[in-house]
């Protein structure tokens, strides 16, 4: 039945928990195009090599241990663009019960966590709070997942009210985790801007401007009856300079794409971190570092959670390669842009399954 032109229903589409809680086939809103439905498609095979595994520790250590560390990271960053963090410092007493607590609060009934909506009375899409992605276009296809997205960073201007005020310990423990995350995404910055040659150890750090944010996006896949034609996240570069993912335990799913091939990342043991290069870091990098396009298949059996740490600069600066990485022989490869209109012309892009990186690139 054809919409009247001023219903606007389409953007609000239902939470995917309380549809997958309903439906025997998913409704056609989140099937994949028909052209990549051929058999097998979003199966993806596994990596011909274990995730590379970089040692914090090692790499913030002033013997010559860390030497070999950042070579491993030079490798990791030059071919897939993702690598796990082990030694992190970061407690896994905190990350399980910060994951328990997020599962927990996922659980609850409709009305609980529709307390904490992203939509404003029930329409208007925000950011931050509990519900879809936006939704921009009638025949964009959806993703089987529901987020709960909080900004953490700064600290000064979290918006509590968004903040799950249940379980109690949900929001202490995701305080602990920002601090821990933060600590570990210095290091990783530093040690990257040392690849870069930059002068100066803060050399990409100094990118984020006045007020840099960090965005933490709980993700909740519920089991999908069709996971050959639904995706948990369609393909994607995280538009942020760095996203550290605490990924589940026991189900995979995530997948990065590289050289016209979908690699599984399998299920991540011992609470390492997964951690990708954004394409503001790729812009600023000129193009050195690379944000990996990846993407997230559903299960037919399993539920699936995770817990992205999106570090973006402030949204009043512009992005561009960094000046000391430019000369005659290396000219700027991308166009420079204002970073909130980055983020808006992403999701626009997001929704024709398209990148806004490419719009940006300078043909040399
Ligand atoms: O759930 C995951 O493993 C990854 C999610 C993701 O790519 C994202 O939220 O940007
Ligand atoms: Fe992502």
């Amino acid at each position: 039945m054809a919409l009247a032109a001023d219903d606007e229903s389409w953007r609000v589409p239902s939470l995917v928990q309380e549809l997958a809680a309903t439906v025997q086939e998913p409704p056609s809103r989140y099937l994949i195009p028909e052209q990549d439905r051929r058999h097998d498609q979003l199966a993806g095979v596994e990596m011909p090599v274990p995730v590379p595994t970089i040692d914090l520790q090692r790499l913030l250590a002033t013997d010559d241990s860390a030497d070999e560390e950042a070579s491993k990271l030079r490798s990791a960053l030059l071919s897939w663009g993702f690598f796990l963090v082990t030694n992190h410092g970061i407690a896994t007493s905190v990350m399980d019960a910060l994951m328990a607590a997020s599962r927990e609060f996922f659980r609850k009934p409709l009305e609980e966590k529709q307390m904490y909506s992203n939509l404003i009375e029930g329409k208007q899409w925000q950011l931050e709070g509990y519900g879809n992605d936006p939704v921009t276009t009638q025949d964009q296809i959806l993703d089987w997942c529901d987020r709960l997205h909080l900004m953490v960073e700064p600290e000064d201007e979290r918006n509590l009210d968004r903040w799950p005020g249940h379980p109690e310990t949900f929001r202490g423990l995701l305080h602990e985790y920002t601090m821990g995350c933060r600590r570990v995404k210095d290091g990783i910055l530093r040690a990257m801007a040392r690849l870069l040659e930059l002068d100066d150890d803060d050399g990409i750090l100094g990118q984020f401007g006045d007020k840099g944010s960090t965005h933490a996006r709980f993700s909740y896949y519920p089991a999908c009856p069709r996971p050959d034609l639904v995706l948990g996240v369609s393909p994607h570069n995280d538009v942020c300079v760095l996203t550290l993912l605490l990924a589940d335990e026991h189900v995979g799913g995530l997948q990065f794409h590289r050289d016209g091939t979908w690699y599984c990342v399998p299920p991540v043991h011992g609470r390492a971190l997964l951690v990708n290069v954004g394409v503001s870091l790729e812009i600023m990098s000129n193009g050195i570092f690379k944000g990996p396009l990846h993407r997230v298949v559903t299960n037919s059996e399993k539920e699936r959670m995770s817990l992205a740490m999106f570090y973006t600069t402030d949204f009043e600066k512009e992005i561009e390669p960094i000046a000391q990485l430019l000369d005659d022989k290396r000219p700027a490869r991308y166009k420079k842009i204002k970073f909130k209109d980055f983020v808006a012309a992403h999701h626009e892009y997001f929704s024709k399954r398209e990148r806004v990186i490419e719009s940006l690139k300078i043909l040399i």
